[in-house]
């Protein structure tokens, strides 16, 4: 059996990652995650169900995975390098703030290979909406490599930037299955076309290897992302609890239109990526207001101060557009929404909300967005950005900011 071990067994650990692997019917699927309550129910369940479904039609695919392991990073440890130094492949599926603490798992991994003489190659895919995501993990794992390991590690593992696009969420009404997610029916997963298996390597049918999925990364988050977040962050200041509550209303679906198109004509710019034609734009405000899928405002919005970073889904492509000279103007105007409620539940809504109070509206504006104030392009995204907020909130009985 061939096996892979998935860090992260959330939503999109679970959901797309794990679901896509069972179906192949020939890999040993490991879960391991940081939860300890997840992995119990993972193990005292043993199964879980993902329901994929077509969001134009409301057609729908059930799944149901099992025989799987479950690992706990910290309280099975030994296990859990284990699993990874006799893996075939290793997938992850976490946020940025965990980046270290799995490169520095996986920099373990390397050490015991290493150790064991292990000469198999194992494939590293890396996901998370990030752009960079080699580099970040490659730079984090070698800085804690002697030189045997870095030796090791060059000849034998291999990073493979991902781009997991399908959209997964916790289902709305409660079920049975205590671990059911359902997600959008997005079949293929894109990987970096830098295998280093031998030729008569079995690629899993589900993997679409292309030239460059960094590239893809920035054309995903500047772009589906872009809108997605336009619509997210309008969303939570009108108080809306789904993305389809937003995305009918006219005037929150055209800015987050014409803040999509300002994306999309700088990565047309820049990279030849062509601009939506119509019947994009139809379908994706169709599935944008899909009367078969309930995507939560709070999951689209969470961490929005990642969100509001400058290679993030606002700034990377405001900075893009100004490069081609193009005002991101609706761009600005759709981050600063960002800025413009509070959710209590959300920890960086609620530091958000601190820094606005403490600070001068553009000075809360630059550390929120870490603005390097030295650069005449990131003073003008802080004044468009403080611009807009004031725009927004103007009027509003309860300022956010403080006054004057
Ligand atoms: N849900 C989606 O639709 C979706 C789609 C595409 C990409 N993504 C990206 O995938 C990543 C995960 O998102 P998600 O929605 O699955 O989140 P999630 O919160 O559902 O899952 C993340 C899991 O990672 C675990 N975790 C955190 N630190 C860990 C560590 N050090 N080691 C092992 N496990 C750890 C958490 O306990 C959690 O179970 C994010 O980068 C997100 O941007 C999500
Ligand atoms: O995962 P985040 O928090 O970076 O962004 C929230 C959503 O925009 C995101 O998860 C999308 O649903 C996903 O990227 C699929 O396109």
């Amino acid at each position: 059996m061939r096996r892979v071990t998935i860090i992260g067994s959330g939503r999109t650990g679970r959901g797309m990652l794990g679901e896509l692997f069972y179906s192949e019917k020939n890999f040993d699927l490991v879960f391991a995650d940081i939860d300890s309550k997840l992995v119990d129910t993972l193990r005292e369940q043993g199964y879980y169900t993902v329901e994929q479904k077509n969001l134009l039609t409301g057609t729908i695919r059930k799944t149901r995975v099992d025989n799987f392991h479950a690992v706990d990073v910290k309280r099975d440890h030994a296990a859990y390098i284990d699993f990874l130094a006799e893996s075939e492949i290793v997938a992850t599926a976490v946020f940025p703030e965990s980046f270290d603490a799995v490169a520095a798992d996986l920099a373990e991994m390397v050490s015991l290979r290493n150790n064991r003489h292990i000469v198999a190659p194992v494939a590293v895919i890396l996901g998370g909406n990030y752009v960079g995501l080699k580099p970040r993990f490659d730079t984090a794992m070698t800085a804690l490599l002697s030189e045997p390991e870095k030796d090791h590690y060059n000849k034998y593992v291999t990073l493979i930037t991902s781009k997991a696009n399908r959209k997964v969420v916790y289902p709305d009404v409660l079920q049975e299955d205590a671990l059911a997610l359902t997600g959008d029916d997005k079949p293929v997963l894109q990987v970096d076309n830098a295998f280093r298996f031998g030729p008569d390597w079995n690629m899993p049918s589900f993997f679409e290897p292309i030239d460059s999925c960094e590239l893809g990364m920035i054309k995903k988050i500047w772009n589906e992302n872009l809108l997605h977040c336009s619509l997210g962050f309008m969303g939570a200041y009108a108080g809306c609890e789904t993305i389809n509550q937003i995305a009918s209303d006219k005037r929150a679906w055209e800015l987050a239109k014409y803040a999509w198109f300002e994306g999309r004509r700088a990565l047309e710019l820049e990279y030849g990526m062509p601009m939506p034609s119509d019947k994009e734009v139809r379908e994706t405000f169709e599935k944008f207001t899909s009367p078969f899928f309930s995507d939560q405002i709070s999951r689209i919005v969470r961490q929005p101060i990642r969100k509001l970073q400058a290679n993030d889904r606002f700034l990377g492509p405001a900075f893009l557009c100004m490069k081609h000279g193009i005002v991101p103007y609706f761009i600005f105007h759709a981050a600063a929404y960002g800025f413009c409620y509070t959710d209590e539940t959300e920890p960086q809504s609620v530091q958000i909300a601190e820094v606005l109070k403490e600070k001068e509206l553009s000075a809360a504006v630059s550390t929120i967005c870490g603005i390097n104030e030295n650069e005449e392009k990131s003073r003008f995204a802080r004044d468009m950005i403080t611009a807009a907020i004031r725009e927004i909130t103007a009027g509003d009985s309860k300022p956010l900011m403080r006054v004057g």
